[in-house]
C-alpha cells in the first residue's frame, strides 16, 4: 500500500435497514490518485457503501473521511462541494433535458453570477453562462458525446446515457469520483472507451473507485480491489492476490463459509 495519507477513509461504516445489516464495520482506505475497485456478489453491500460514501443515506456506526476531514455526517451536497461525486447503478437523468442541459446542473456550483448578480449585471451573467456552456460541451466531447448536445435524454441509447452520467458528474470538477456499474448494459466498444476515460482521470489526479461485477474489467484498470460480501469487508489488496483469496472465490461460487474447512482438509488429504 502507498505511504500517501488516504484521501478517503471509512473506519466500522455499518448500516442497518432494520434487522439486516447491508454494511458490516467496513474499514477502506483509498490512495490518492488511484483507481480502486469494490467487488463482491450480489447483495454484498457494495452500492450501500456507496450511498454512505455520497451521503444517500446515513450510516448507522463509524466515521468516514474525506482528504483528512470528517465528512460522516455532512447532507449530500456539502460531501460534492467538498469533491465527492458519484453516478448511480441505474442512471438518473432527467428525460424532458437536452445533455448540454444535463451537464450544465453539475456546473451549478461553479457559476459565478447568482440572482443578484444576473440583475445587475446581464453582461456578467451572459459571460458566466458563455463559460460554463464551454467546460459542459469540452465534457461532452471527453465522454464522446460532443454531437449530442441538443438531443434529449429520453432519445439517448442506454450507452450514452451512462457517458452523459459520467459528464455530469464530472461538472462538479471531483476529486473522488464514485462509479457504480459505470460498464454494465455497455458493449465491448463502449466498455473499452469508458476505461479510457477512467484511466485519462486518473492520470491527470483524479481518484476513482468502481464498483463492477466486469471482472475483466475490474482487473484492467485497478490498483486496489476490495471485496465485500454480506455487507463484510473479506479481503483488500492487489487485483491479484484479491482473485486468488480463497475466501473471494467461496464468496463468488456461492459456496457457504461451513464448507470452507473440510474442503481445505480434503484437498491437503489428497496431497
Ligand atoms: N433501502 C434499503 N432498504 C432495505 N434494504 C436495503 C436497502 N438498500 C439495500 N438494501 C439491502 O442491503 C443489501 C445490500 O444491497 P446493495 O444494493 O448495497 O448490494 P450490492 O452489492 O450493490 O448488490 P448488487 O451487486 O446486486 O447491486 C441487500 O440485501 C439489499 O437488499
Amino acid at each position: 500500500m502507498s505511504n500517501a495519507a488516504p484521501i478517503l477513509s471509512l473506519r466500522g461504516v455499518t448500516r442497518r435497514f432494520g434487522g439486516l445489516v447491508a454494511v458490516r464495520d467496513v474499514d477502506l482506505d483509498v490512495v490518492p490518485g488511484t483507481i480502486h475497485g469494490l467487488i463482491g456478489p450480489n447483495g454484498a453491500g457494495k452500492s450501500t457503501a456507496f450511498d454512505l460514501v455520497s451521503g444517500v443515506t446515513p450510516v448507522s456506526a463509524g466515521t468516514i473521511r474525506f482528504d483528512g476531514r470528517d465528512v460522516t455526517h455532512l447532507p449530500v451536497h456539502m460531501r460534492v462541494e467538498a469533491g465527492i461525486c458519484r453516478t448511480f447503478q441505474t442512471p438518473r437523468l432527467f428525460e424532458a433535458m437536452t445533455v448540454l442541459e444535463t451537464v450544465l446542473t453539475g456546473r451549478h456550483r461553479h457559476a459565478r453570477c447568482g440572482f443578484l448578480g444576473s440583475m445587475f449585471s446581464l453582461g456578467a451573467k451572459a459571460r458566466d453562462e458563455a463559460q460554463q456552456t464551454e467546460v459542459a460541451l469540452r465534457l461532452l466531447a471527453l465522454v464522446g458525446l460532443d454531437g449530442e448536445a441538443d438531443t434529449t435524454v429520453s432519445g439517448l441509447s442506454y450507452g450514452a446515457r451512462r457517458k452523459l452520467e459520467i459528464a455530469r458528474a464530472l461538472a462538479t470538477e471531483p476529486r473522488l469520483l464514485l462509479l457504480d456499474e459505470v460498464a454494465s448494459g455497455l458493449n465491448p466498444v463502449e466498455t473499452e472507451f469508458v476505461a479510457g476515460i477512467i484511466r485519462r482521470l486518473a492520470a491527470e489526479g483524479m481518484t476513482i473507485v468502481l464498483v463492477e461485477h466486469d471482472m475483466r474489467f475490474i482487473m484492467g484498470l485497478c490498483e486496489r480491489v476490495t471485496v465485500l460480501n454480506f455487507g463484510a469487508r473479506i479481503a483488500d489488496g492487489p487485483p491479484v492476490s484479491v482473485t486468488g483469496d480463497e475466501a473471494v472465490i467461496e464468496a463468488y461460487l456461492g459456496r457457504p463459509r461451513t464448507d470452507a474447512t473440510p474442503r481445505r482438509e480434503a484437498r491437503r488429504q489428497h496431497g
